[in-house]
């Protein structure tokens, strides 16, 4: 079976205090916005910010350049912190496709939410994304994203937290990323094993367009959805990035065609242009074609 695809490759945090950006953000591409009040919001303003999500979400555009509806998020302050539970309620009256909830330590965290949210809605209406950003998140990676697993939990996207991640661990943040991708690829392997989405970590230097589409490309082959962003110029780079190649369409084109082949029915595995092809191959092909369709690519 092939899973309906959402493309998640470029995702912009616009900061919930910020009027020229927000105005911005129904001319840009990116796949999702993550309106965001905690991080990017100062403490005195965090109430304002709160108080302006109703009037962000009425002038929500029904479609982007692309057609599609771009996903609306909010990031709410953590649930413990003086804000979160307000966050969380006015964010609901907002109806957003999805709440993200940062400095997320264990599932208890995500089921907490979801409690709150089973009060307004059912869980295939509002969902909830969750920062990896804590050494804690970490250590407890694989039972957060099990939730995954259960409709009922709402959870269907982690976000990495690198900057919070650095700043929690101590770790240099080098411009190969080299301290922090094992974490990287920890998130990788527990977002496939709860059939979550995973979001890269947002790349500060943000007039330096070649690093973050390096950095985007590494992130794809890693095995990442996309990348969070925090400007508008990034976003091209990440819908590249993240979007299978014209040689992969290519690819994936001819093992479906060379499986369609009425001499290769019922065969498991086949040799095309020099190279086992197996079924889970096919499988692999027809998920790319179905992303690629998704997109437009
Ligand atoms: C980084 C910025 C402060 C830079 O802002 P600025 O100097 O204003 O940039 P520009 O002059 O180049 O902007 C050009 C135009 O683009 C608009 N703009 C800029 N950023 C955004 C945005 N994020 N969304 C929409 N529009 C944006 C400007 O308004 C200009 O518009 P115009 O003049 O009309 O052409 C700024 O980019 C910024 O604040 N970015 C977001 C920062 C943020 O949200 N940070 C928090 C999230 S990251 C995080 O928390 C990471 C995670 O938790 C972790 O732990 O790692
Ligand atoms: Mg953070």
């Amino acid at each position: 079976m092939i899973e309906t695809y959402r493309p998640r490759r470029s995702v912009l945090y616009v900061p919930a205090s910020n009027d020229k950006a927000l105005a911005k953000t129904s001319s840009l591409a990116c796949d999702a916005v993550i309106i965001d009040l905690e991080d990017a919001v100062a403490p005195a303003d965090k109430v304002a910010a709160r108080e302006k999500l109703a009037g962000i979400f009425a002038k929500r555009p029904v479609a982007n350049h692309n057609g599609r509806r771009c996903e609306m998020i909010v990031r709410i302050n953590p649930l413990a912190s003086e804000w979160g539970a307000d966050d969380l309620l006015a964010a609901l009256r907002s109806e957003p496709d999805a709440i993200l909830l940062p400095k997320v330590d264990t599932p208890r965290d995500v089921l907490g939410a979801g409690d709150v949210l089973d009060d307004n809605f059912a869980p295939d209406e509002v969902k909830l994304w969750a920062m990896i950003e804590t050494p804690k998140a970490l250590l407890n990676i694989g039972p957060i994203a099990e939730l995954g697993r259960d409709p009922a939990s709402r959870l269907v996207c982690f976000v990495a937290g690198t900057n919070d991640l650095v700043k929690e661990t101590g770790v240099l943040a080098t411009p190969d990323r080299r301290y922090l991708t094992p974490w990287l690829m920890q998130m990788v392997l527990a977002a496939r094993a709860g059939g979550l989405d995973l979001l890269d970590g947002v790349f500060n230097e943000f007039r330096d367009l070649d690093g973050f589409a390096r950095e985007c490309t590494e992130a794809a082959a890693m095995g990442f959805d996309g990348k969070s962003l925090i400007h508008p110029a990034q976003i091209d780079a990440a819908n590249r990035a993240f979007a299978p190649s014209a040689e992969a369409v290519a690819e994936a084109r001819s093992v479906k065609e060379a499986f369609a082949l009425a001499e290769n029915a019922g065969r498991q595995v086949i040799a095309l242009n020099g190279k086992m092809v197996e079924r889970l191959h096919l499988a692999q092909a027809e998920k790319l074609l179905a992303k690629a369709a998704a997109i437009g690519a």
